[in-house]
């Protein structure tokens, strides 16, 4: 589908190799993105999480017969979002989740998107999102309609889902699955459409000025200098490393990451 968060950005590997793919999970606090998570690598609802970690899981799958080696990033933000670039430098495509029983999580959803366009516009890139409304089971306490959560995911040009945590696994599965679509489909475009390019020394870092009206003071934006691009290592010759995340503004102890050596962490 078209997307309105801009130009397609790095990733995938050679011909047989699997396709490799990040996905971020964002929303506010309690609105299932640990339980998402979990359901969708596990098969199982698991009803209580700590809400101060934040992880990222590795999983095989098979999307379209095809082998995927998807990354999951379960973030774990405080009330807005926080440390955006550790999630905005690295996800290929993000799954935005809101609680359909609570407004404010709805809200909070929404600045998750505004952020994400900003985020394009100000890179020039693509960054697909899939909106998601979780805990349709509770749906008789609904706060958040069903048109209300199209109309915000089509003024974002995204896809929509109404999802459960708790209910069939294979409702789950297909979100993350087109998730997968949408991010292999802006990587696709992108191989044919130029090399794939990374910062080499000299980012230029700013704040960008739209996030203080956004409320997204907290979070800056990497922007790439034009005169220190340098074509990004084939993924197949990158090696396996494993690195620590910022946590500047986080009580969280650090999550480990396994990134491939040759990317760099802005
Ligand atoms: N009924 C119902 N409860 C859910 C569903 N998904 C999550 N929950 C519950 O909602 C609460 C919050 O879920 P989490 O998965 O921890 O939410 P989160 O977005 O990861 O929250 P943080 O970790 O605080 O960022 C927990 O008590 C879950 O059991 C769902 O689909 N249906």
């Amino acid at each position: 589908m078209a997307s309105v968060f801009g130009k397609p950005r790095a990733g995938g590997g050679p011909q047989n190799a699997p396709l490799e793919v990040n996905l971020a999970i964002l929303g506010r606090r309690g609105a299932g993105k640990s339980a998402l998570t979990v359901k969708f690598l596990t098969r199982r609802f698991i009803s209580e999480y700590d809400p101060n970690l934040e992880d990222t899981y590795s999983s095989e799958e098979t999307v379209d017969h095809q082998p995927v080696h998807l990354r999951v990033m379960d973030t774990a933000d405080l009330d807005t979002p926080r440390n955006c670039e550790r999630y905005l430098n690295w996800a290929h495509a993000f799954l935005v989740v809101y609680s359909v029983d609570s407004r404010q999580s709805f809200e909070g959803s929404s600045s998750y998107l505004e952020l994400l366009a900003l985020h394009a516009k100000e890179t020039q890139r693509s960054f697909p999102a899939l909106l998601l409304g979780n805990k349709l089971d509770m749906a008789q306490y609904r706060q958040v309609t069903q048109a209300e959560g199209a109309a915000l995911a089509g003024r974002f040009g995204c896809l929509f889902f109404e999802v459960s945590a708790c209910l069939d696994f294979e409702h789950v599965q297909h979100v993350f699955h087109e998730a997968v679509r949408e991010a292999r489909r802006e990587l696709e475009k992108n191989s044919l459409a130029r090399p794939l390019f990374i910062s080499e020394e000299r980012a230029v870092h700013h704040q960008a000025p739209l996030t203080a009206r956004h409320g997204l003071a907290s979070c800056t934006f990497n922007t790439l200098s034009t005169t220190s691009l340098k074509e990004m290592p084939a993924v197949a010759q990158a090696k396996l490393v494993t690195v620590k995340s910022s946590r500047a503004q986080s009580k969280r102890k650090a999550p480990t990451l396994t990134l491939l050596k040759g990317f760099k962490i802005f």
